[in-house]
């Protein structure tokens, strides 16, 4: 998988080179670049945005600056599957672990960090002639740029990529990824602090173990989402 970021803070992405990620990256599994959007600015101030046409408080993300970043980045004669932009917006469409999932087959994927009041609407509208462009929303709450939101879509996404996580039985029993939030955990020591592991844990009945777990599943999904039950 190709990832390309674009951002004005690439050092932000430095820590992408260390942990899962950084393994992925070095055994090729994953083909990571960070591109400053600074980089295609001409002016002594390396402006990457101006005000608003229509007045209103902030500033607007300039439109050459990503036109010329993304005309580096995206594939100029797109031979094979088109490359899918992702701008982080809090307008987008709610990131979930079915979204990481289907975007963790992509072969190529650019995120585009907004910084900011926005990113001029037209950089959405020319992009959308050349690649595939799909806004996504953590949450409903506002970011300062869209950085973070890169970095854990990242995670989400690279830690799906077959070969970068050891095993991939791992991935199974999560949150999220049997619909259903994940049962509560335990290691040594047996009894800590007055406090003990549920019995049925160490009776080696695999079966009412697993009986449950899923019992402890769906009873903590019903209290902390039960908006996950009605799907
Ligand atoms: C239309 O989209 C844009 O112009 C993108 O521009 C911006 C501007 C400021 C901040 C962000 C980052 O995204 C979020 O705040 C966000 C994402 N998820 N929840 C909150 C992006």
């Amino acid at each position: 998988m190709r990832l390309d970021i674009v951002t004005i803070f690439p050092e932000f992405f430095d820590i992408l080179d260390i942990s899962l990620l950084g393994k992925a990256r070095r055994s090729g599994l994953i083909d990571l670049a960070v591109h400053d959007l600074r980089d295609y600015t001409h002016d002594r101030h390396r402006t990457v945005d101006d005000t608003p046409y229509g007045g209103g408080a902030g500033m607007v993300m300039k439109p050459e600056p990503w036109g010329e970043a993304l005309d580096e980045v995206l594939p100029q004669d797109p031979a094979g599957q088109q490359p899918l932009v992702i701008f982080p917006s809090p307008a987008g469409d709610v990131f979930t672990q079915a979204m990481a999932r289907e975007l963790s087959t992509e072969a190529h994927l650019v995120f585009g960090c907004g910084r900011y009041e926005g990113i001029d609407q037209r950089v959405f509208e020319h992009t959308a002639t050349r690649a595939r462009v799909r806004l996504v929303s953590l949450g409903d709450y506002v970011l300062n740029g869209g950085e973070v939101a890169v970095m854990a879509m990242i995670e989400a996404i690279g830690r799906l990529v077959p070969g970068v996580v050891g095993n991939p039985e791992s991935l199974v029993q999560e949150s999220h990824e049997n619909g259903l939030l994940e049962y509560p955990s335990y290691t040594k020591p047996a009894s800590w602090r007055g406090l003990d592991v549920p019995p049925i844990l160490l009776s080696g009945n695999h079966g009412a173990i697993a009986q449950w777990r899923h019992e402890q599943q769906v009873e903590r999904t019903r209290r902390v989402r039960p908006d996950l039950l009605e799907s």
